[in-house]
This record gives C-alpha cells, sequence and structure tokens, in this order.
C-alpha cells in the first residue's frame, strides 16, 4: 500500500509527482520555502527602512537646500534651469543627489558635482573681548532669522566649525547676548582681503561685492567700492544675490521688510514680520524722524533722486525701553542716575560697568547692543562717534579700546547715509558723497542736512547760515546755489550768493569797497573781481590781519595744506573723522577790568607762545609805556619832594633852627616798594636797548597789547595733567578738545553793542568786571562821569540781553581780587550805590595781631556780594543761571581755575543738549566749583 502525503485528503499522487512530493523531501522543500519567505520578508523590511532613510535624508536635505538657497542664489552649479523673469529666479530650487544603488546602467548619467561643505564660509564665536585683533576687519554675522524655528537645533554641518545661530536677535532668554555673535576662529571670518578667502562658494557672492559691502571695516577703497557696487545694473546677479545681500544688510532688511513681493525669500522677511515683536527686550522700532527710501531700492529703481519715492519708506529707529526706573541699567536695572554708564550709539539703551561688555559683546562696529550690530546709529550720537569713554577704558586694555574706537567711526553701516545730505537743495548721490568725502578738503564733521556749496570758491556751509568752511572748489556734487543760501540780508552778492553781514564786516575791514548792490566774484584763491569788470581788484586772503578777522568772525579761511587730488584719501578721511571740536570763548569787559590780562595769561598758562611780531609791537608798546611811567613818577615825586622839603624849611625857619638840622628825609624819599620798582627801573636801560627782548612777564605787565582793532583771538587745549595731580571730579583729558578765546574790546563792540552779532556762534561768554571799579569814575559816552561799576553793570545788561545771547552760557570774572583785598581797607564798598546795602558782620580774630587776617574775609565777602548782586541781576534779566569766578588776571594759577571753570560750564551744556531731561543736574557739580 502506497501511503501517500496526500491519503487523508483522499487522494495519492503517483509517477514524478509521487517523488516530489515524497515525505522526506517534502520536508526539504519546506525549508526551502521557508529560507526563500525570510529572504523576501527580509528584502521587504530593508526596502520599508530605506525608504524611511531616504524620506529622513530628504528632509535634512530639504533644510540644507533651503539653507543654501539663502547663501548660494544662482552661481551653484546645481541650479535647475535660468529664467530671465526674477521671481521664477528667486523660485529656483536645490535638489540633492542621493547614492544610487540600482542596477548597471549603460548609459550617460549626468553626474552631480559634489559640495564640499567644509567649504561653506561660516563663521566660530569669537574668544572673549580679550582677543580683539588689531588691523583686520571682522565680518559681522547676522543671526539667521529663520532658525527661530525650524533650525532651532544647530545642524551637523560640519563637525569643526561652528554656524552662528542667534535664537533671540542676539540675546538669551534672560537677556543675555548670545555669544555666538562674536567671531572666533580668524581663519573661518577674517575675510577683509579678498585674496586672503579661501572658501570658494562665497566667490560668486564676492563678485557681485555684496560681502565686502558687508565687512565690518572700510577702506576708502572698500568705502568706493561699496558704494560704487551698489550702483551697478549687473546682468542678474545682482538680482540673485540680492535676497541673501538684503537679509544679511540690515538696513536693506529692516526697511525692506514690508514688501511682500520676494515671494520665495518671503522665508526671512515673513519671519521678519513675525519677528516684529519679538526684538531684543528693552528694544522697539519706531520711525526714524527723518524718513528716507532704502539706498539698495534707490539704486535699482532711480539713480537720478526720485524724491517722490524718497519719503516712501521709514526708517526704522531702534530706541531702547528702559526696563526699570530711571537711572538705573537697561540689563540688570541696577543703579543709579549717577551710576556711569555706556550708551549704544543706535538705540540709547545704557549699560553699567557690569553689563556693558555682556551687552555689547566683541564691539565690531563699535558701542552698539548685540541686538543693534548693523543697525544705523542714531544721527544725534553722531559727533560721539570714536570718542572713548572712560569706562571702556578701565574696561579694556588700549589696543582693544582703540580698535573698538576705529571700527566704530569707520565701518560701513556707521557711515553717514548720502541720501540725508542735501547740497543746494539737491539730494546727493553715493557717487558725490564719496567725491566730496575723498577730496583734498572735504566738508568737516558732515552730518545729515540740508547745505549750500559755492562751486567757485569753495565756500560751503549749513543752509541759512553764514559759510563755515572753504572746500575743495569744483567739485560737481548737489543742486546750483541760490541766492539766498546762506540766508544774508546785504545788498552784497559773492558768486551768485547774498553774503551775511559777518562776510560783509570782513570784506570791510579787508578794505574791499562795498558800496550799493555789489557784485563779487571771488575764485578760490580769493582772487576778486566785480561784476562785469575784467580786473581782479585784489586778493581776500594775503590782506593783513584778515584770518584773524575770520577767525573771529567764525568765518572760514583757505586751508593752509592742501594735499593733491587722490592722494592720501585715507589720510584725509581719517582727519575727517577724527575732527577736532572747536568751543568758543568770547571775553568781554569794561575798559581796563583786564580782559587783555587775562587773554595774555591764557596764553602763557596754555603755552601759546607770542610771536616774534607780537614781541616786536609789545616791545614798543612797552618802552612808550615805560617812559611814560617814568616821566610821570619822577616829575611827581620831585615835585612832591621838593614841596615837602620847602614846607620843612619853613618850619625850621619859623622855629628858629638851624637850617642845618633840616632832615631831608621825606615821605616822597623812596621807601622799598619804589626801592623795588627803581630796581626794575634798573633794567631801563636793558628795556632801551634795541635788541631788548621782551619775555612773558614783561608782557604780562604790559598795558595793551598787539591786536588787530580791538580784537584778539588764539586757540588752544588744556595740557593733560601730570598722573598725580588733582583735576576736576569727573573731568576726562580730551586732546581732541580745542578752546578758541576771543577778547574784544569794548569799543569795539560798537553803540548798544551792536556788533555783538558778530559773535553768535560763541559757547560761552566770560564777562569780566574789575573789583575795584566800585569807586572809580569814567567818562561816558556823552562826556558825563559815571561809576565804573555801574558803567560795568550796563555793559554786562547789554550784552546779557543781546538777542544772538540768548541761550548762551555766561561765566563772570571777577577781576584784580588782589586789589580789592588792599582797597576795600581803604574804600567802603558803599561808595557805590549799587552797593549801598553792604553790610557785612566782620569776625574780628583778637588773638590775630595784624589787621590783615581779617581783610581777605571782607574782600572774599565783598566780592562774594558783588557776584549775588550779578547773579540776580542776570536771573532778573534772562531767567537763567550765571556763573561766577573769583580772579586775580596776573596770577597764572588763578585764570587757569576760571577757564576751567568755563570749561565745566561748557560741558554742562553739552550734557543739556544730550540729555534735555538731563540725569545730572550741574547744580550739584556747581557747588564744589569755584564760585
Ligand atoms: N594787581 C592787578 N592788576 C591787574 C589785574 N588785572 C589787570 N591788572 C592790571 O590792570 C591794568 C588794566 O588791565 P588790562 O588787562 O590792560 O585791562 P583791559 O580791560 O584789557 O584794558 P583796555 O584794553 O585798556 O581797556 C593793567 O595794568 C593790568 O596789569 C589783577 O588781577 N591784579
Amino acid at each position: 500500500m502506497k501511503v501517500g502525503l496526500f491519503a487523508p485528503w483522499g487522494f495519492e499522487l503517483s509517477g514524478f509527482a509521487s517523488w516530489v512530493f515524497d515525505r522526506t523531501r517534502f520536508a526539504w522543500w519546506v525549508l526551502i520555502l521557508v529560507a526563500l519567505l525570510h529572504g523576501l520578508l527580509k528584502k521587504l523590511v530593508s526596502f520599508r527602512v530605506s525608504c524611511c532613510w531616504v524620506l529622513e535624508v530628504e528632509e535634512e536635505y530639504c533644510k540644507m537646500a533651503g539653507v543654501l538657497r539663502k547663501i548660494l542664489p544662482i552661481q551653484s552649479p546645481i541650479h535647475v534651469e535660468k529664467e530671465d523673469d526674477d521671481d521664477k529666479i528667486k523660485n529656483l530650487e536645490y535638489s540633492f543627489a542621493l547614492p544610487y544603488s540600482g542596477p548597471l546602467l549603460t548609459c550617460d548619467v549626468p553626474r552631480a558635482v559634489p559640495i564640499d561643505f567644509r567649504q561653506i564660509p561660516i563663521a566660530s564665536p569669537a574668544i572673549g573681548s580679550g582677543s580683539l585683533l588689531t588691523d583686520v576687519s571682522l565680518p559681522v554675522v547676522q543671526p539667521i532669522v529663520k532658525s527661530h524655528r525650524k533650525l532651532s537645533k544647530k545642524p551637523n554641518l560640519v563637525s569643526d566649525r561652528t554656524v552662528c545661530l542667534e535664537t533671540d536677535g542676539g540675546m538669551d532668554g534672560n537677556g543675555m547676548p548670545c555669544e555666538a555673535s562674536r567671531v572666533d576662529d580668524p581663519s573661518a571670518s577674517l575675510c577683509a582681503n579678498d585674496d586672503e578667502c579661501g572658501p570658494k562658494l562665497s566667490d560668486g557672492i564676492r563678485s557681485s561685492g555684496r560681502l565686502d559691502f558687508f565687512s565690518g571695516c572700510v577702506s576708502s577703497g572698500e568705502l568706493q567700492r561699496s558704494l560704487e557696487v551698489s550702483e551697478l545694473p549687473d546682468n542678474g546677479s545682482e538680482n540673485e544675490g540680492r535676497d541673501f545681500y538684503d537679509y544679511m544688510n540690515p538696513a536693506k532688511y529692516e526697511s525692506i521688510g514690508s514688501e511682500s513681493s520676494h515671494s520665495n525669500s518671503s522665508e526671512i522677511f515673513s519671519c521678519q514680520e513675525e519677528d516684529h515683536n519679538e526684538e531684543a527686550p528693552g528694544h522697539v522700532r519706531r520711525p526714524s524722524i527723518v524718513t528716507f527710501r532704502d539706498p539698495e531700492s534707490n539704486d535699482v529703481v532711480d539713480n537720478e533722486s526720485d524724491v517722490s519715492n524718497t519719503d516712501s519708506s521709514v526708517h526704522e529707529r531702534h530706541i531702547a525701553v528702559r526696563p526699570g526706573k530711571k537711572g538705573t541699567c537697561y540689563r540688570c536695572m541696577k543703579g543709579s542716575r549717577l551710576t556711569e554708564k555706556e550708551v549704544c550709539i543706535v538705540c540709547g539703551a545704557k549699560y553699567c560697568l557690569n553689563c556693558v561688555i555682556r551687552a555689547m559683546g566683541s564691539m565690531p562696529e563699535g558701542r552698539k547692543c548685540v541686538a543693534c550690530i548693523g543697525k544705523r546709529i542714531d544721527e544725534s550720537r553722531r559727533k560721539t562717534l570714536g570718542k572713548c569713554s572712560r569706562m571702556l577704558k578701565q574696561l579694556l586694555a588700549v589696543v582693544e579700546v582703540e580698535q573698538i574706537m576705529r571700527s566704530e567711526r569707520s565701518c560701513v553701516v556707521n557711515q553717514l547715509p548720502p541720501e540725508l545730505i542735501y547740497v543746494n537743495r539737491q539730494r546727493l548721490s553715493k557717487q558725490e558723497l564719496f567725491l566730496m568725502l575723498t577730496c583734498p578738503n572735504p566738508p568737516k564733521k558732515l552730518k545729515p542736512g540740508y547745505y549750500w556749496y559755492d562751486k567757485v570758491s569753495g565756500l560751503w556751509g549749513k543752509e541759512g547760515h553764514k559759510p563755515c568752511q572753504i572746500i575743495s572748489p569744483q567739485l560737481i556734487v548737489g543742486g546750483h546755489i541760490q541766492e539766498g543760501a546762506s540766508n544774508g540780508n546785504t545788498n552784497i552778492m559773492i558768486n551768485n550768493r547774498k553774503i551775511t553781514k559777518a562776510e560783509l564786516i570782513m570784506l570791510q575791514w579787508a578794505g574791499v569797497k562795498c558800496e550799493g548792490a555789489t557784485h563779487l566774484w571771488v575764485s578760490a584763491e580769493g582772487a576778486y573781481q566785480e561784476e562785469g569788470m575784467n580786473n581782479i581788484k585784489g586778493k581776500l586772503w594775503i590782506k593783513t590781519g584778515i584770518k584773524l578777522i575770520c577767525a573771529v568772525l567764525s568765518l572760514p579761511t583757505p586751508p593752509n595744506s592742501v594735499s593733491p587730488s587722490g592722494e592720501g584719501v585715507n589720510d584725509v578721511m581719517a582727519n575727517n573723522l577724527e575732527q577736532k571740536t572747536l568751543y568758543k570763548l568770547l571775553l568781554v569787559g569794561l575798559e581796563k577790568s583786564g580782559t587783555c590780562t587775562i587773554f595774555k595769561q591764557a596764553r602763557i598758562v596754555y603755552s601759546v607762545p607770542f610771536s616774534e611780531d607780537e614781541r616786536q609791537s609789545i616791545k614798543s608798546i612797552i618802552q612808550c609805556n615805560l617812559y611814560g611811567y617814568l616821566g610821570i613818577l619822577l616829575e611827581g615825586r620831585e615835585r612832591f619832594e621838593e614841596e615837602c622839603l620847602i614846607d620843612k624849611r619853613r618850619k625850621v625857619v619859623h622855629q628858629h633852627s638851624s637850617l642845618g638840622q633840616i632832615d631831608c628825609k621825606t615821605i616822597y624819599s623812596i621807601g622799598p616798594r619804589l626801592k623795588a620798582f627803581s630796581d626794575w627801573l634798573l633794567q631801563a636801560v636793558e628795556v632801551a636797548r634795541p635788541d631788548y627782548q621782551p619775555s612773558d612777564m614783561d608782557i604780562l605787565y604790559a598795558e595793551g597789547f598787539s591786536s588787530s582793532k580791538g580784537l584778539s583771538s588764539m586757540e588752544f587745549s588744556f595740557p593733560k595733567v601730570a598722573p598725580g595731580f588733582c583735576e576736576n571730579i569727573g573731568y576726562q583729558h580730551d586732546p581732541l578738545l580745542r578752546y578758541q578765546l576771543i577778547r574784544v574790546h569794548p569799543t569795539t563792540l560798537g553803540g548798544n553793542c551792536k556788533r555783538l552779532e558778530m559773535f553768535e556762534d560763541v559757547d560761552v561768554v566770560l564777562f569780566c568786571v574789575s573789583l575795584i571799579d566800585y569807586d572809580e569814575f569814567s567818562e561816558d559816552k556823552n562826556g558825563v562821569l559815571i561809576n565804573k561799576m555801574i558803567a560795568s553793570r550796563q555793559l554786562f545788561e547789554r550784552t546779557a540781553t543781546h538777542p544772538k545771547f540768548e541761550e548762551k552760557k555766561f561765566l563772570l570774572i571777577l577781576n584784580k581780587f588782589d586789589l580789592l583785598e588792599e582797597k576795600i581797607e581803604q574804600v567802603p564798598l558803599t561808595q557805590c550805590e549799587w552797593f549801598d546795602d553792604f553790610n557785612p558782620v566782620i569776625s574780628y580774630n583778637p588773638n590775630s595781631s595784624s589787621t590783615t587776617s581779617t581783610n581777605p574775609s571782607l574782600a572774599r565777602r565783598a566780592s562774594q556780594y558783588i557776584a549775588v548782586k550779578f547773579k540776580r541781576l542776570f536771573r532778573d534779566l534772562t531767567d537763567r543761571k550765571l556763573y561766577v569766578s573769583l580772579a586775580t588776571g596776573l596770577e597764572p594759577d588763578n585764570v587757569d581755575e576760571a577757564f576751567k571753570y568755563a570749561r565745566e560750564v561748557l560741558k554742562w551744556k553739552q550734557e543739556e543738549l544730550n540729555y534735555p531731561n538731563n540725569e545730572l543736574s550741574s547744580t550739584s557739580i556747581e557747588a564744589s566749583s569755584s564760585s
């Protein structure tokens, strides 16, 4: 019986079938089947796994493609198709090749060029602030905004370098600045020099000039490139690179955020919109007062300054919102109004000593919060650019501070925006601004605003104001000069511009005939001729004393050295950036009040040497004076002595005594004081000699001084105090601060002090009063005798209420204190009717044998009383505060003190201007000052 495998099912197999399905062989078949099934199953599983893997990889690659799209808009070899339409170009996608593991292909497949990720330019964090590299431009890495959400974890693009991603606009959750904004791997980031930049993929970007524009500092060449490059309408790569450039260029990034036309790149811009309220803590955006178009859009749309479009976009200004109480640090919210703080030049946030480095990081663009890096500065702070604070000096090494200050001055984003500068009513283009900044004599302290420019003479000024500088002539910038450009109200025209009163005074002083309606043509060299005449009448700048008059009238004179065009552009720019600040002090007072002495003393104290000419002219003054004094003294002494002796003789005759007993010593015989004077007189021999050279002391003591029609002027700066010597609290020496002291004689001012208007741009008025004038008299212009103190008061009243001096700070110098000490003993202050209520309580010291011990006290009280009288008068007249300093003009220290006080007053004035609601009140400081 055949027992078949299928017997239970009622059928039997036979032949080959029964052989195949033989029991023993069947087991083998099952095994083979199972093995096959197992293989199939494995294949299926691995297929599924690989599908998932591919999906994951694809997702990663998509992310990478997103990043690449931002950084490699078109130059990449893996773009799909070139389309003319801009929008289509923006929609280009990047794809990644996956390894092919299929069957062998016989046909040719295009090969994808592999991308070496190590060659993508990336930044690494900087190693602390202490590692600042000198003379190296540090490109600033902007946070990739999109990374907020999708790239919240660092993509593992490269193992050995860090991609800089900020998650909170530069601040961490606690408001701490993100370290990633620092740059520490020089190899990765220091690409200031094109040649040194290794990464090949950046070449495409670099060729469009974008990264150069973005790199931290600029040389003039770079500036030129940055100014020029963005103007170039090029063949598409400009547009292709724009998204990334826009993204990397914060100005653009900010201002076109509202535009929605960039569909593909809107990832970035929509993020910006979304992030609008996600500013760094304490920062808000406000439209700036000045509205302007973004420079980039300006370039693309209209090179010819389309004014109508100009105002269409509003530059957003970042203003910090104070998180804590007034005066506290914006980061730690500690401290008070008196705590020293550093201010962000963009948003105005103030940070204390502990927080400033944390808040500002390595300061690649100067003193900006990390969140403000890449943003334009607050224009009102432009004048502080590059001027280091004491706090930074405390915190950082000198080289670091210098580097930061240099970056602050020279980095591109901190430069003047050309569209905010108008010359002769026409907005400047970038090329025009560049031309002006790099010409041999560029405008100084250029800031946004309206200017006029006389291209023929080079005269330059703010619209509505007199000229302030002579710049290089013939620059092709701005429009045509307007007749009323300087708001001149005279009948005289120079090169089609009505000149101002000050210019007219200068011309008159120079002997230029200005009658009726004169129209002069003045060349850059100062040669002038009347309109319609063919002959040059003279040259302005060679007239004697013209430069002094111009200095006094605050009118410009031609620069001494003009660098040849095109040469030393860097130096010119550097000088331009490091302009010295000049403050003007006007010294005025009644005749013989001592203004001349103070002026001369200041020259000695601040080492402004007397020139040879001055010494020669003072020599003849001294000699003249000397003979005059000698004659008076000798004549007087002889007469008095004679009279005295006659008197004595008469008495002797009357008493019938012998004439031989007459004592020839009279009160007019030379006493010790006169002896001293007589000793000095002995030098008269020397003084009279032709080769006599007056010393500084001779000049100081000599009455009068060579000056042009009652005007003298000198420039000085305060010397740096040697270590160990005491300086005013809070004073920080700034070698760039210069002062101009102008001394004017009252007779020069004309009736009613009309000519004071010449000095409208002085910063502080120093009014000098002689303390001993209270019992002296002089003739007024009508020949009537008037008490000199009252005359002084009248001059003071006219000066203080002069319309041009409405906002001026006044410092009263009560001079000749040494003489008051002597005089007050003899003559009571009440001699002057204005001081009739002076009734001091003198504390007499019985232990002191000498009466002189009370004299200083009485003199001091008298001077304090006089100070109060003037202060009240000033308050009544102007409702302002009068500062007072006591001085003896012949004492160098006294004069130094007075000028230092004037410097303090100037500082307070500056603070008031910078911080209208100032936290520091000048009164607290004044209490410790010399008044
Ligand atoms: N003892 C003393 N003499 C002073 C002082 N200040 C000025 N003098 C003298 O006062 C006289 C007049 O001083 P000037 O400096 O010529 O006064 P001024 O206001 O320039 O005079 P004019 O230009 O002539 O109007 C000179 O002899 C000075 O030496 C001072 O503080 N003490």
